[in-house]
């Protein structure tokens, strides 16, 4: 028989500070309805039922932190201990998040609110792999080519076709011990070259500050989509529609 481990005390953090450009709507993207549901709650619910998640935190939109938490009341989420306002980018909200559980010692879940159908097996997932790694990605192979370019006389010019075999599409949560998630974004605000260039996603922050952290890969789904278009409301209403027993592949 082997000694039960400790247990280690997750957090997940919902990053919804942003105000959803590329959808164009008057109110922040997360707050959009899909299945008699806000996203923003659809993301928090995922957490809050998640035997694994101990607390979770919010980080909403500035000036829709009221309208979070009365979203928080009305459906008895227990788990949410707060909502907090986020920064003017995904990389400031993720930081005012990690100085706000300074002092814990736990395994922070970061995951986009514009992920509405974050699946259970991942969230399991993710916290099972934080016990041997730490730091983890969620990703899915990618199904297209992809291809990187450089300028040319008239513009740009595709200048490499990458091996699609090595390639993957970075999901969320991206999910850290929090020691280490903290070290590398303390390390990379306070580095000039950092400042303003604002990275696209957290495993990336840990990779330019602190390379020999190994980085594994959790994987993802064709579910866990991102709502950053307007026809992304319209597949993620069809997916939640389906439900996980629709024969939806995972990937
Ligand atoms: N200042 C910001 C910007 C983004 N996000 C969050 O990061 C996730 C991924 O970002 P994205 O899809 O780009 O959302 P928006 O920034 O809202 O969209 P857009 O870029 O179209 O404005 C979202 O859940 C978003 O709310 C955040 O917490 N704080
Ligand atoms: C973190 C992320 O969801 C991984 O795919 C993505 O990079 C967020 O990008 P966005 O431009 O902030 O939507």
């Amino acid at each position: 028989m082997t000694a039960r481990e400790p247990h280690r005390r997750a957090v997940g953090v919902v990053l919804a500070g942003g105000v959803g450009r590329r959808i164009g709507r008057d109110t922040p993207k997360q707050l959009i309805e899909i299945g008699g549901r806000t996203i923003l709650e659809h993301a928090i619910a995922a957490f809050d039922a998640a035997p694994e998640i101990d607390e979770v935190v919010v980080m909403m939109a500035p000036g829709f932190a009221e309208e979070a938490g009365r979203l928080v009341a009305r459906n008895g989420f227990a788990k949410v201990g707060r909502v907090l306002e986020g920064g003017a980018s995904r990389t400031e909200t993720t930081w005012r998040a990690l100085r706000a559980l300074e002092g814990q010692d736990c395994d922070v879940l970061l995951h986009d609110a514009a992920r509405p159908l974050l699946e259970p097996r991942i969230i399991t997932e993710c916290v099972a792999a934080l016990r041997t790694h730490a730091a983890v990605e969620v990703a899915i192979p990618s199904s297209d080519t992809v291809v990187v370019t450089a300028p040319g006389p008239y513009g740009e010019v595709v200048s490499e076709v990458p091996d699609r075999s090595r390639i993957w599409r970075a999901q969320t949560p991206q999910c850290f011990r929090l020691p280490v998630i903290r070290e590398a974004y303390e390390r990379a605000f306070a580095d000039p070259a950092f400042g303003g260039r604002q990275a696209t996603d957290d495993c990336g922050v840990v990779l330019r500050y602190l390379p020999d952290v190994p980085i594994h890969i959790v994987p993802g789904s064709e579910r866990n989509m991102k709502v950053t278009h307007p026809v992304d409301v319209l597949v993620a209403e069809t997916l939640l529609r389906l439900g996980d027993g629709s024969g939806v592949p995972e990937s």
